[in-house]
């Protein structure tokens, strides 16, 4: 699969949008985007043209191996550290979510979309990527206790004519664990581990917290999309991964480059107070990486989601004017957005959705940790901290801003300013 991106609709928003496309061509058109910066360390990621390594099979029952995230050569992090166990644990389960997601991408039936209650469509590639995650965990921390919150639950899946649907599931979970584990799952297995994520998290304990399929839209379009896990510790994020299969291993700021299938496929994760670090899904070789360091507006570029339902472009774009940036919105879906902004391919992410929405926590959490282990700050539009700990949704003031230390305090004032002249015009 070749990536490119793509202008969107050049005369009525300047937005560019990034889609990785299904034909090899791969070209990115160019437009009115900011200067290209190739993102030069991480041109070593590119070498390596192997996908996962598999295990071959064994007879024991289900056992874990390290090899679907080999360890980092870069071993940056302290080994001493909190959460390695657990990072290497949630690095495992992304990536082989990661895996059954690609497989159902490329391959994707018709009939593969069901339709929830508020009509968002659920793949089988969300039910399958969610029971790979706790099965994972499960496997791989078998002494901890465990709690999860994450977005599916089984209840469309145990309805008659959904039969099929889980046996497929079932059979995608099974051909996925098998590259890892000597093990197979039962349908009955597979329910239970989906509804294994709904515990309401909270203040106390620790909770993963679980999107499995970040970016739903963008998966079915064949576009960005995101598996996105994290730990919370007593409230706090502590652990966040995101796997972004469809992402190129370098900066999405150059519109013109086009990629092929090895140049694409990260694994971005951080732990509390270790930074933040860019694996590519196809090996083991790790970098850090940070945001970027503009402290002109004038240079920098945001992103912003790809559906408009899902956040207002327009005042993201009075915002942008008022801060005088001067690059077009670069639109893509998912947590993938806080990924690239992790790494400096932009310096500003704004998302304000339509009155009236709850932000789910496993929408922010891995992505969060992520940017602020690269040095960045997410707050709300009140320059509030995210605060995961009130359960499965965010209790915020509006909106969410992600920028990093030298942008913020300007951004801030953007955006009140902005949501001031907006509320006005609206009396
Ligand atoms: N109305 C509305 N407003 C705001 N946000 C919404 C809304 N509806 C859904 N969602 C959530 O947005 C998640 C997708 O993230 P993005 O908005 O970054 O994606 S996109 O760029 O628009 O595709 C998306 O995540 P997934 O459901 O996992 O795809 C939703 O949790
Ligand atoms: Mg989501």
């Amino acid at each position: 699969m070749a990536c490119r991106a793509a202008i969107s609709l050049p005369s009525l928003c300047l937005a560019r949008t990034l889609k990785p496309s299904a034909s090899a061509s791969g070209r990115i058109s160019s437009g009115s985007a900011p200067p290209s910066k190739p993102y030069r360390p991480l041109r070593h990621l590119l070498l390596a043209p192997s996908r996962f390594r598999f295990l071959p099979p064994s007879f024991s029952h289900f056992r874990p191996s390290s090899r679907a995230c080999p360890a980092s050569p870069v071993a940056a992090m302290s080994s001493s550290s909190s959460y390695q166990k657990e990072l290497a644990a949630a690095k495992k389960a992304a990536s082989l979510a990661a895996r059954l997601c690609q497989t159902v991408q490329k391959a994707i039936l018709k009939s593969d979309v069901h339709s929830k209650a508020d009509k968002s469509p659920v793949t089988v590639a969300d039910y399958g990527s969610q029971a790979i995650v706790s099965l994972v965990l499960n496997k791989e921390l078998p002494s901890e206790s465990f709690s999860l919150v994450a977005e599916e639950d089984s209840a469309d899946l145990q309805k008659d004519d959904a039969q099929e649907t889980l046996e497929r599931i079932t059979a995608l979970v099974n051909d996925t664990l098998s590259s890892e584990y000597n093990t197979v799952v039962s349908d009955k297995d597979v329910l239970a581990a989906i509804d294994s994520g709904k515990s309401e998290g909270g203040p106390h304990g620790r909770h993963w917290v679980l999107d499995p399929i970040d970016g739903t839209k963008g998966f079915l379009r064949g576009d960005q999309y995101a598996i996105a896990l994290a730990l919370l510790d007593e409230g706090k994020v502590v652990l966040g991964v995101l796997a972004c299969p469809n992402l190129p291993l370098t900066s999405i700021a150059n519109v013109d480059a086009h990629y092929s299938e090895n140049q694409i496929g990260c694994l971005l994760y951080a732990t509390t107070g270790e930074g933040a670090y860019l694996q590519s899904l196809n090996d083991s070789s790790t970098v850090k990486i940070n945001v970027s360091t503009v402290d002109n507006p004038a240079d920098a570029s945001f992103f912003e989601s790809y559906e408009a339902a899902h956040s207002l472009h327009d005042l993201s774009k009075a915002i942008a004017e008022k801060l005088g940036v001067q690059a077009p919105p670069v639109r893509i879906d998912s947590q993938a957005k806080y990924g690239a902004l992790a790494r400096g391919d932009g310096a500003i992410y704004l998302r304000f959705p339509h009155k009236g929405y709850r932000e789910k926590i496993w929408d922010h959490a891995a992505g969060s940790i992520v940017v602020t282990e690269a040095g960045g700050i997410a707050t709300d539009a009140a320059g509030n901290h995210l605060d995961f700990s009130k359960g499965r949704h965010l209790d915020l003031d509006t909106g969410i801003i992600v920028t990093n230390k030298k942008l913020m305090p300007a951004l801030l004032n953007a955006v009140q300013e902005s949501i001031k002249a907006q509320s006005a015009s609206h009396l």
